[in-house]
């Protein structure tokens, strides 16, 4: 049964551009200043390291969509790319049970110089779908995305349109049991969205999980039965949108 638990997860990253004058000062004073920053540190080598997440704890189980809402900067995206098994954790654990689409970048586990049909052969391949499978999801992905000839060509030939109806068709096409994704996967035109909002249905009837972040209370209302608000890499609420997100927006957001 696919889940997800998040265990006490904190990522922090090295700022490399410490000699650059006005960010030495910026943090000089976060770090020693009146009010000192929490989010900046330093590590055991003496490294400036800026906190993205610190102490993050949740699980979700089948049926669970959880939104992550939260000003810029408050760690959303760090955390879907953790879920992702892009960034590792520093302290905590992170377990993911179950098969995970991805729609953070719509170049990530694409190569450039191979078609959109060779691209979808090789995601195919990479998930051991048989032949007969594969050319069903190819069949697929290639009505939603609605590339014409540019099917055939390269995808560094392709507008930013294109890549995005490629990805999004690819990464719902084989039926993931976790959907992570960025909120601007949900951006295009209106025809791009409505669609995309009937294949995003097809996978969460399915009782699997999604994991969206959002800006946009309205996405998050529509979609999700959960919200975590996030601020400065913490958790500040973690409920049912009707719950979480009157306090949110009475908070200024
Ligand atoms: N690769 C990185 N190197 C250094 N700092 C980073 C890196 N990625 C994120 N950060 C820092 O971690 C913090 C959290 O960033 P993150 O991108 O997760 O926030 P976010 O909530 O997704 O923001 P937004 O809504 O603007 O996309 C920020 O302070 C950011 O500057």
């Amino acid at each position: 049964m696919a889940g997800i638990d998040v265990t006490s997860l904190s990522i922090s990253f090295p700022l490399y551009h410490g000699d650059a004058r006005s960010l030495k000062k910026t943090m000089k004073s976060a770090l020693t200043g009146k009010a000192p920053s929490s989010r900046f540190a330093r590590d055991a080598r003496n490294r400036i390291m800026v906190q993205a997440l610190t102490d993050i704890s949740f699980s979700l189980n089948p049926g669970e969509r959880l939104g992550l809402i939260g000003r810029n900067g408050a760690g959303k995206t760090t955390l879907l790319r953790a879920l992702s098994g892009i960034y590792e954790p520093v302290e905590g654990r992170v377990v993911v049970r179950g098969r995970v689409g991805t729609l953070l970048d719509t170049s990530l586990g694409m190569d450039p110089e191979l078609s959109g049909r060779e691209n979808i052969r090789l995601r195919g391949l990479f998930f051991g779908l048989s032949d007969m499978a594969i050319r069903e999801v190819e069949q697929d992905v290639e009505s939603f995305a609605d590339l014409g000839a540019f099917m055939d060509l390269p995808l560094k030939t392709y507008s930013s349109g294109m890549s995005l109806r490629l990805a999004f068709g690819l990464a719902t096409a084989i039926m993931p049991e976790i959907l992570i994704m960025d909120e601007w996967f949900m951006a295009g035109d209106a025809t791009f969205i409505q669609r995309a909002e009937g294949r995003i249905a097809g996978l969460v009837e399915g009782a699997e999980i999604l994991v969206i972040s959002s800006h946009m209370p309205a996405i998050v209302e529509k979609w999700c039965t959960r919200v975590l608000w996030m601020e400065q890499g913490k958790i500040v609420m973690d409920g049912r949108p009707a719950d979480v997100l009157p306090v949110y927006l009475n908070a200024g957001h």
